[in-house]
């Protein structure tokens, strides 16, 4: 069965200066929707509207047509910033998730001598990469991926993209500034400008995007 989830009817002002205004988001179990937009044009406030972080004027997220009380446990949520608590060991990290190391380890060999020290040991793109595998493989309908290719080497980001497509039971919600690795993998898009969601029709295209002066032509 395929869920939905929805979200449209948001107002959010920060003072005077409104920054949300006429968003519509659909995204689906079983598809990869990117969320592109300029720095601060309010990606990561619309994601914490979603889950109940942030409280706008007006807001409807539904998941199957239903007003969502709790985003937790049906939506997930990968954030900007590191959300592993630092001072666990990094076999510790995947034992409390409840993720396979040894899956992790089949397509991350590079990373098997690093795994027997504590998570602060470990550099931010190490840590980044553990815990965007983690929030992939975590149990959820859907998943919101705040920038989840960036501080990661490109050749694990390949080896990302792949692993976020075979989890075809949930949907993903990916914004990323590394629009070339999110579009290559999504199956629809958005793209918030003044305040407005609009929908991309053909991603891989790009027209629509270099239309809207998002990515340059050249
Ligand atoms: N608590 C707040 N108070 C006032 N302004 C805020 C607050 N939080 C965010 N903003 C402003 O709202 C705008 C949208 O911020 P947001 O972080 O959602 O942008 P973004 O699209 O996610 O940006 P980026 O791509 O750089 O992460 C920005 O101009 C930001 O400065």
């Amino acid at each position: 069965m395929t869920h939905t989830l929805e979200v449209d009817s948001i107002i959010l002002n920060f003072g005077l200066r409104r920054i949300l205004s006429d968003i519509y988001i659909k995204c689906e179990t079983g598809k990869i929707t990117t969320f592109a937009g300029r720095n601060g044009t309010g990606k990561s406030c619309l994601l914490n509207i979603i889950l109940g972080k942030l409280a706008p004027l007006s807001k409807s997220v539904r998941i199957d047509g239903r007003p969502i009380k709790a985003a937790y446990p049906a939506i997930n949520y990968l954030p900007q910033t590191h959300f592993v608590p630092a001072g666990l060991s990094t076999r510790r990290v995947f034992s409390d998730y409840q993720i396979d190391l040894d899956e992790f380890l089949h397509h991350f060999p590079e990373t098997k001598n690093r795994i027997k020290h504590r998570f602060r040991q470990l550099s931010g793109g190490e840590r980044r990469l553990i815990e965007v595998y983690i929030l992939i493989k975590a149990p959820a309908k859907f998943t919101l991926l705040d920038e989840p290719f960036s501080q990661i080497m490109p050749v694990q980001v390949e080896k990302i993209k792949p692993i976020i497509q075979a989890e075809r039971t949930k949907g993903f919600l990916i914004t990323d500034h590394l629009y070339k690795d999110v579009i290559d993998i999504s199956d629809n898009g958005y793209l918030l400008q003044a305040g407005k969601t609009w929908r991309v029709r053909d991603m891989a295209s790009l027209e629509e995007l270099q239309a809207r002066g998002y990515i340059s032509t050249i």
